[in-house]
């Protein structure tokens, strides 16, 4: 089956960027874990804890975020995927390119405390769009935002409430997480 003409023009996304790498593996693993460690102290511990990855390198991010809770705690937390791309306002801007399904967690979100767990934290729009998917999985009590890389540049009153890295930027710029669950390479590049 030929890609739809949108894929065809992209570049590959797996390789190593060109740029300026700005975290690598180690800075990657230390942030993750800084970040487990803070939904732990914000949230009092693992209980109705829930995370819930957009796609696509969220979801991985939330995964490696809830072994590290289980490291420390000793539970699984629940993760689950938002497929956010039929909420977006920006479509247009980007087509929808086989999302990743939306998977529940495993006792889904009524009354839950929800971390959103994406990659890059930019114009806010994706997580906008991630608030209203998330009606249709349920009412959760609470809802936070861990992002690895906030760059700046928000359009909507949106922030993250646990950050990996704060990333001064250019908008002429592009910031290229790669992870090796969903790329060739893992690391952080800005060009
Ligand atoms: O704050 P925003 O302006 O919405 O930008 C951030 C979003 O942009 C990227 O996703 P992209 O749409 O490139 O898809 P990807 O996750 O599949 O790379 C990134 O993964 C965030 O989800
Ligand atoms: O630079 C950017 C902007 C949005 N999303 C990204 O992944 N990188």
């Amino acid at each position: 089956m030929s890609a739809p003409p949108h894929e065809a023009a992209e570049p590959a996304e797996s390789a190593v960027p060109d740029g300026r790498v700005v975290l690598d593996t180690g800075d990657i693993a230390r942030a993750l874990t800084r970040i487990a460690h803070e939904i732990l102290e914000r949230n009092k511990g693992a209980g109705d804890l829930v995370l819930l990855g957009i796609p696509s390198r969220g979801v991985p991010l939330a995964r490696r975020i809830a072994a590290r809770i289980q490291d420390v705690e000793g539970v699984a937390v629940p993760v689950g995927a938002l497929d956010i791309t039929m909420y977006r306002d920006d479509l247009r801007r980007h087509p929808a390119r086989s999302p990743q399904p939306t998977e529940v967690p495993p006792g889904g979100v009524d009354g839950k405390t929800v971390v959103l767990v994406d990659d890059v934290l930019y114009s806010g729009r994706t997580v906008r769009a991630a608030l209203d998917a998330m009606n249709d999985l349920g009412r959760p009590d609470v809802v936070r935002l861990a992002v690895l890389v906030d760059r700046g540049h928000r359009e909507l009153p949106i922030r993250a409430d646990h950050v990996g890295k704060n990333l001064p930027s250019a908008r002429t710029e592009r910031v290229m997480v790669r992870l090796d669950e969903t790329d060739d390479a893992e690391g952080v590049w800005i060009r």
